[in-house]
């Protein structure tokens, strides 16, 4: 069995893999926090031959990790962000800064579509963009949902935008304070991943595939004015794709790979975006 981890800001994910089918066997989460012990919130480690990891916390997190998964594993592959991978060169000055979880989407974001925009709607929203031919230009962060209601300090956070309501009634004017905060980031969220997508596109020539991941990624992609696929394995995707370990993998198959979105025509992006900017 392999275990993958996903050690986001806020939630550490985990999935077991089965080495001989590629299937997934179980899958969990436990809140990314100092005093975190793979032994209590994971299953058994005796099952589990090779670790992947992809983790953004803070080193001490991962390195204490590391350690206890040594002792007991085998083979543990810890991703790092680097100059070149897999076909992609990284767009930042100092490829071992990006965070490791970008560099995995955007390969498997690549790997899939051979150039796209990738959104990983976490604890940051992430918007990475690799063009054809695997230049990644670099991205943009932002606050997610979660942190930017937390920065406001309204006494909200408790109160979660329900990611089944229309997105109509999520853009709507608030009526009371809980309604204007949800409705104000929500508002900001997806202005801001419609906007960057459009600018990015206009200015490179090219309409490129749009891919989101993250516990916020669904609610996020209701109120996308682009055609988009959700991919909510994208990072582990990236952890297979550096780390292939199963027939599946090795033959480039990634788990949980969405259809390929169909892509807007570049000139409805850019009549869109010119739309925007006069206002
Ligand atoms: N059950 C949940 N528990 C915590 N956060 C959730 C849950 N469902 C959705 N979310 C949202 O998902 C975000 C965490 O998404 P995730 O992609 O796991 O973040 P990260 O990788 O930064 O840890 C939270 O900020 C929150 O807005
Ligand atoms: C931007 C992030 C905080 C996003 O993390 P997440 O929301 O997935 O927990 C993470 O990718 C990170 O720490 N990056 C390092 C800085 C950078 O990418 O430039
Ligand atoms: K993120």
């Amino acid at each position: 069995m392999i275990l993958d981890l996903d050690i986001g800001n806020t939630l550490s994910k985990w999935r077991l893999k089965d080495t001989v089918s590629s299937e997934i066997r179980s899958r969990g989460a436990v809140w990314t926090r100092e005093e975190w012990r793979p032994g209590e919130d994971i299953p058994d480690l005796d099952v589990v031959t090779a670790v992947r990891i992809s983790s953004v916390a803070r080193k001490q997190v991962l390195d204490e990790t590391v350690t206890l998964l040594r002792n007991q594993v085998g083979a543990v592959h810890v991703a790092r962000s680097t100059r070149e991978a897999l076909g992609v060169t990284c767009g930042y000055e100092e490829p071992q800064r990006l965070g490791v979880d970008r560099w995995l989407g955007a390969l498997a974001g690549h790997h899939l579509t051979g150039g796209c925009c990738s959104v990983d709607c976490g604890s940051a929203i992430t918007v990475d963009f690799v063009l054809p031919g695997g230049r990644h230009l670099g991205g943009y962060i932002i606050p997610g949902l979660r942190l930017m209601k937390e920065s406001l300090k309204l006494g909200t956070r408790n109160v979660a935008i329900d990611p089944d309501s229309e997105v109509d009634s999520l853009l709507a004017p608030g009526r009371n304070t809980v309604e204007a905060v949800n409705h104000g980031i929500y508002m900001a969220a997806v202005s801001a991943v419609n906007r960057l997508y459009a600018e990015v596109c206009d200015r490179e020539g090219v309409a490129l595939p749009l891919l989101l991941t993250g516990g916020d990624a669904r609610v996020v992609a209701r109120g996308l004015r682009v055609p988009h696929a959700l991919w909510p394995d994208m990072v582990y995707a990236g952890l297979e794709a550096l780390y292939p370990l199963t027939a599946a993998e090795r033959a480039g198959r990634l788990s949980g790979a969405p259809e390929l979105p169909r892509v807007a025509d570049l000139e409805k992006i850019r009549s869109g975006l010119a739309l925007t900017q006069m206002l």
